[in-house]
C-alpha cells in the first residue's frame, strides 16, 4: 500500500482550518484556513438585523459547511495528493456549541419563518446568557445531592448543553416545541457528511452530563428543574452516544463531490478542540498533563479510575482516549492577562524602546523580565483577572498584585503576571496529584509555548516538572486527523487504535523545558505565599473582591 492520508478540520471561534496529514509520520502536508463569513454573531442577527441581548454569542451553521467547501478542496489541491489516497476525515470543535434541528436534521435558523428568532440559531460555547438557568441547575442538583455534581467539580457551567436548552425553553417555548433534536455543532457537521446522527462520548460527557454507566441524570431531576424538561433526554437529547475514533459512516456522494474527496471514506465521530490535541502531542497514557495554552489554558489529563478532584471541569470515561478516564480543568485567563497589561497598563516608553530595538512589546518585556531571578522582583499576584475557573470556580474573583514600590518596573510586573498564571497551573496540578490522579510531566500546545520561552521555563520551575512542547502547527487538527485514521482502520491504511496512530503521527519538539533546582526552591516559597493569598481572598476569609464588585454595581 502506498502513502495514505487523512484530513483533520479544526473549528475554532473565528475560523475553521483543514490540515492534510500523512499517516506514516504525521507530516502536515497542507493546511488552509476559512474565516467564518458571518463571524461571531453577538450584536445583530444576519438578515433581520434584530438586536441581541448582552452575553449572547451565536454562529451561522452554513459557515461550518463553507469550511468544508473551501478549505478541504484547497488542501487537496495544494498538496497534489490523489483523493484515492485520502482515506478518512475527522473534525474537532469548540464546545458546547449547540443548535436546534428539525426531524430532517435541518437547523431551525435556516427556515425562513424562524430566521429572525435569536433562539433558532447556533449558540456558541461562549454564549453566557444562560447563567440564571445554570444557577438553578446547580442549586437544585446540590439540594438533591445528585451524584453527577462531584464529577464536574461541583458546578455545571452556563456554557453547557442543559443550561442552553433550558434558556430556549424559558424564553422561546415555541422554538423548543419545534426542535426535534438539540445537537452539538460537532455532531451536526458529522451528520451532514454522513447522513447519520450520532452523539460523541466527549461532548455528551463533558457538556451534557452524560455518564457511560449511569446515562443522563434521571427524569426526576429534570422534572425538579422544570416539569416540561422531564422527558428531555429521551426526546430532544436522544441518540446513540459512541466513543471517539468510531467511524460515524461513510462520506456521502454529494458531500464527497462538494469537497473533492472519494465517497464512502471514513468520517470519525465529532470531537472537541482541546481534547483532540491530547493524542496529537503523543499523550495516550496517564500521568501527562496536556496544556492548550493561549488566551486561556485547558488542562487535560488521563486516568484509570474516576476520582473526584476539586474544581475540575469534568471527568468522562472515553472522553479523550477510548478506554481511559479523561479529566479536564482550566484557567479562564492566561494570555489575556498579559494582553490586558500590554494594552491597558504599559507605559509608552516601553513601547518606544521595543520599537527602537525592532522587537514586539511582548518580546521586549520577556527579554527584560528574564534578567530577574525568581523572587527578585519582590512581587506576587493572584491570576484572577477573569475570575477563577480552577479549584474555586468563582467568576466574581478579581486580580491582585502585592509588593509594589516606587521603584517597580513594567518588566517586573510582566514577570509577576507570568508567574501568577504558573501558580494557577500548579494549583491544578496539585489538586489532581493530591486526589490520586498523578501528574508526572507537562505537555504544552497552542500559541503561547511558541511565543514565550521565559513563560515556559517559569511553568517548569513552578510545577517542578519537565515540559514537552508540541511540534505541530495545528495540534487539534492533527488530533482530528489521528481520529480519522482510527475511524478508517488498519485495513484501509489507517490504524486500529488511537495509541498506534499517535505513536506514528504525534510529535513533540526535541527541546524541552526542565526545572532548574534553585528556581524550584524559591518558587516553592513564593507558592506558599500565593496559597495564603489564594485562600484568604478566595475561600471567604476576606470577601473584599466581591464587596468591591457590588459597590461598583451600585455606583453604575
Ligand atoms: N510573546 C508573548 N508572550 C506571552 N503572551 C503572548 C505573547 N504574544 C501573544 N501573547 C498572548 O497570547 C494570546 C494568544 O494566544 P493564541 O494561542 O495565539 O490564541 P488562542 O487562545 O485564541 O488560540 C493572547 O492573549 C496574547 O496576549
Ligand atoms: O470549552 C472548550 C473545551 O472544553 C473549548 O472548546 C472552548 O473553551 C473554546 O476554546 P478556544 O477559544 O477555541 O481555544
Amino acid at each position: 500500500m502506498g502513502k495514505k492520508y487523512t484530513i483533520g478540520v479544526d473549528y475554532g471561534t473565528q475560523s475553521g482550518r483543514a490540515v492534510l496529514v500523512e499517516l506514516s509520520n504525521g507530516q502536515e502536508v497542507a493546511d488552509h484556513v476559512t474565516p467564518y463569513p458571518h463571524h461571531v454573531i453577538d450584536e445583530r442577527l444576519p438578515g433581520s438585523g434584530k438586536k441581541l441581548a448582552h452575553d449572547w454569542a451565536l454562529q451561522h451553521p452554513d459557515d461550518y459547511l463553507e469550511v468544508l467547501r473551501s478549505s478541504v478542496p484547497a488542501v487537496v489541491r495544494e498538496s497534489g495528493i490523489d483523493p484515492e489516497d485520502i482515506i478518512g476525515i475527522g473534525i474537532d470543535f469548540t464546545a458546547c456549541t449547540m443548535l436546534p434541528v428539525d426531524a430532517k436534521g435541518e437547523p431551525l435558523c435556516l427556515k425562513p419563518e424562524l430566521q429572525d428568532h435569536p433562539h433558532s440559531w447556533v449558540k456558541l460555547w461562549k454564549h453566557h446568557a444562560a447563567q440564571p438557568e445554570a444557577d438553578k441547575i446547580n442549586r437544585i442538583a446540590a439540594k438533591r445531592s445528585e451524584a453527577f455534581l462531584p464529577r464536574y467539580g461541583g458546578k455545571i457551567s452556563s456554557e453547557w448543553m442543559i443550561a442552553k436548552v433550558w434558556q430556549i425553553l424559558d424564553e422561546a417555548p415555541e422554538i423548543y416545541e419545534q426542535t426535534d433534536l438539540f445537537l452539538e455543532a460537532t455532531d451536526w457537521v458529522i451528520s451532514q457528511m454522513t447522513g447519520r446522527i450520532f452523539r460523541n462520548s466527549c461532548t455528551a460527557g463533558y457538556k451534557a452530563i452524560w455518564h457511560k454507566q449511569d446515562g443522563y441524570p434521571d427524569k426526576e431531576y429534570f422534572k425538579a428543574l422544570d416539569p416540561r424538561l422531564e422527558h428531555l433526554t429521551e426526546t430532544k437529547l436522544r441518540g446513540d452516544v459512541i466513543p471517539l475514533g468510531t467511524n460515524a459512516g461513510g462520506l456521502t456522494e454529494p458531500m464527497a463531490a462538494m469537497m473533492g474527496l472519494k465517497p464512502g471514506i471514513a468520517v470519525a465521530v465529532g470531537n472537541v478542540d482541546a481534547h483532540a490535541a491530547v493524542p496529537a502531542v503523543g499523550v495516550v497514557t496517564p500521568g501527562k498533563l496536556v496544556m492548550a495554552m493561549g488566551t486561556s489554558i485547558c488542562h487535560m489529563l488521563l486516568g484509570t479510575e474516576e476520582k473526584q478532584v476539586e474544581g475540575m471541569c469534568g471527568v468522562v470515561e472515553d472522553g479523550i482516549i477510548p478506554g481511559l478516564f479523561g479529566y479536564e480543568a482550566g484557567q479562564s485567563a492566561v494570555g489575556d492577562i498579559f494582553e490586558w497589561y500590554v494594552e491597558e497598563a504599559l507605559p509608552a516608553y516601553v513601547k518606544e524602546a521595543a520599537a527602537d530595538e525592532g522587537l514586539g512589546v511582548h518580546a521586549w518585556l520577556e527579554k527584560e523580565a528574564a534578567i530577574y531571578k525568581p523572587g527578585q522582583t519582590g512581587l506576587l499576584a493572584l491570576d484572577w483577572w477573569n475570575g477563577n475557573r480552577s479549584v474555586l470556580v468563582d467568576t466574581d474573583l478579581t486580580g491582585l498584585m502585592l509588593g509594589m514600590t516606587l521603584l517597580t518596573k513594567p518588566q517586573e510586573i510582566y514577570r509577576t503576571l507570568l508567574e501568577a498564571t504558573a501558580f494557577g497551573t500548579r494549583k491544578i496540578v496539585d489538586a489532581f496529584h493530591s486526589s490520586g490522579v498523578h501528574v508526572d510531566a507537562l505537555y504544552a500546545c497552542g500559541g503561547l509555548p511558541q511565543k514565550n520561552k521565559l513563560l515556559m521555563q517559569i511553568y517548569a520551575d513552578v510545577t517542578n516538572r519537565e515540559i514537552f512542547v508540541a511540534d505541530s502547527k495545528q495540534t487539534p487538527a492533527l488530533g482530528a486527523a489521528i481520529f480519522a485514521a482510527v475511524a478508517a482502520g488498519e485495513s484501509a491504511g489507517g490504524y486500529d487504535t488511537v495509541i498506534a496512530a499517535a505513536a506514528n503521527m504525534a510529535r513533540v519538539k526535541d527541546e524541552t523545558f526542565k526545572p532548574i533546582p534553585e528556581n524550584v526552591e524559591v518558587y516553592d516559597h513564593l507558592y506558599r505565599e500565593y496559597n495564603l493569598l489564594h485562600d484568604y481572598f478566595g475561600r471567604g476569609e476576606n470577601d473584599v473582591m466581591k464587596r468591591l464588585k457590588s459597590i461598583k454595581k451600585s455606583a453604575e
